[in-house]
């Protein structure tokens, strides 16, 4: 169905999202149809013209550098375990995917949840408080400004995929995901060639398996000088992401399959870093409500699939749990 991944100029959603006529605005329109085309037909495409400096985001991959570099002592200061919320760092081989160890090592942060929710902290094992490196300067207040402008930027693509299903604009806000959780990860991984000791049976190492994502919209932000990224095909073949200056990697989550009954499907993609430099990538996650019940719109069940073939509703909170304790048994 597809052999390359589409490039979106969002500059008009950008620019014109507080605007009255911002549905009938002939150049929102146009990023509105090209949405449509890349979810339908790929679950990926390059956002261009989001308006987030280049800088910044080279910044946040220099100080993801600078944090792998590091002893593992200094790295271990902020070590990631159940007792944290499963939030903090992880060395290589830690994460799982499909049985087996992944070669990448990383920093997990997860949105906060706020200490009010009494219920949701006993039984969530989610809870607990982001873990920053006081090894790297400006680590903190660089991941921080990072956060913010992405959260907004999310926010300002689902309103153009809302309207690229034909609902309303504010399709995913209020219970649905007017509250997003979120997920950021300052993802490293060595060269495939340099690993000294070889984990998988069938001797093919990756920095990450094969999975997609698990909640709405993922934005990558990766090192320009290493192709490692690849997409699966429908016909099984993956295609290499190149990066491209300027922009993120986008690609759509499990949430979006169910919410669409399969209209938007998540996309299968794996990490294979087979050059011969470190490489860093920060995937930012933006996701449902936590206590979200996502289940098929009923305005697509018509156009996408018979009641019998819908998609089974869950809670986003459950799904993303389950993910979690299965990578880090
Ligand atoms: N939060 C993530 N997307 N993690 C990376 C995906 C790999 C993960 N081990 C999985 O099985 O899904
Ligand atoms: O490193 C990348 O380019 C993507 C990582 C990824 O797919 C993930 O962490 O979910
Ligand atoms: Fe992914």
């Amino acid at each position: 169905m597809f052999d390359s991944i589409p490039i979106i100029d969002v500059g008009p959603l950008v620019r014109k999202k507080g605007d009255e006529d911002f549905r009938e605005d002939p150049e929102v329109r146009n990023v509105v149809h090209q949405l449509d085309l890349a979810c339908r037909n790929v679950g990926f495409f390059y956002v261009s013209g989001h308006g987030i400096p280049l800088e910044l985001c080279q910044a946040v991959l220099d100080v993801g550098h600078e944090f792998f570099s590091q002893p593992e002592s200094q790295k271990l200061r902020i070590a990631m375990s159940s007792s944290t919320g499963f939030r903090g760092y992880q060395k290589l081989g830690e994460n799982v995917t499909k049985g087996l160890p992944d070669q990448h090592e990383a920093i997990d942060y997860f949105k906060e949840f706020e200490s009010t929710k009494v219920a949701l902290r006993s039984e969530n094992p989610l809870v607990g408080l982001n873990q920053w490196p006081d090894s790297v300067s400006k680590f903190r207040p660089l991941v921080q400004e990072y956060l913010e402008m992405l959260i907004e930027l999310a926010r300002t693509i689902m309103r153009g995929i809302a309207l690229a299903l034909g609902g309303p604009k504010d399709l995913f806000e209020g219970e649905r995901a007017g509250d997003p959780f979120w997920i950021l990860r300052v993802i490293g991984y060595p060269p495939i060639s340099n690993l000294s000791c070889l984990s998988n049976p069938n001797g093919e190492e990756v920095g990450c398996g094969d999975h997609t994502d698990y909640g709405l919209l993922t934005l990558v932000n990766q090192d320009l000088d290493i192709t490692a990224l690849q997409v699966k095909t429908q016909d099984g073949k993956y295609i290499w992401v190149d990066p491209i200056p300027g922009t993120f990697v986008v690609n759509i989550g499990d949430m979006l399959t169910i919410w669409t009954n399969g209209l938007y499907q998540s996309t299968l993609h794996r990490v294979m870093n087979n050059d011969s430099k470190y490489r860093v990538s920060v995937p930012f996650f933006y996701e449902p409500n936590f206590d979200a019940r996502v289940e098929p719109f009923s305005f697509l069940q018509d156009s996408t699939a018979a009641e019998s073939k819908r998609y089974t509703p869950v809670v986003y909170g459950d799904h993303v749990i389950n993910k979690v304790l299965n990578n880090f048994g």
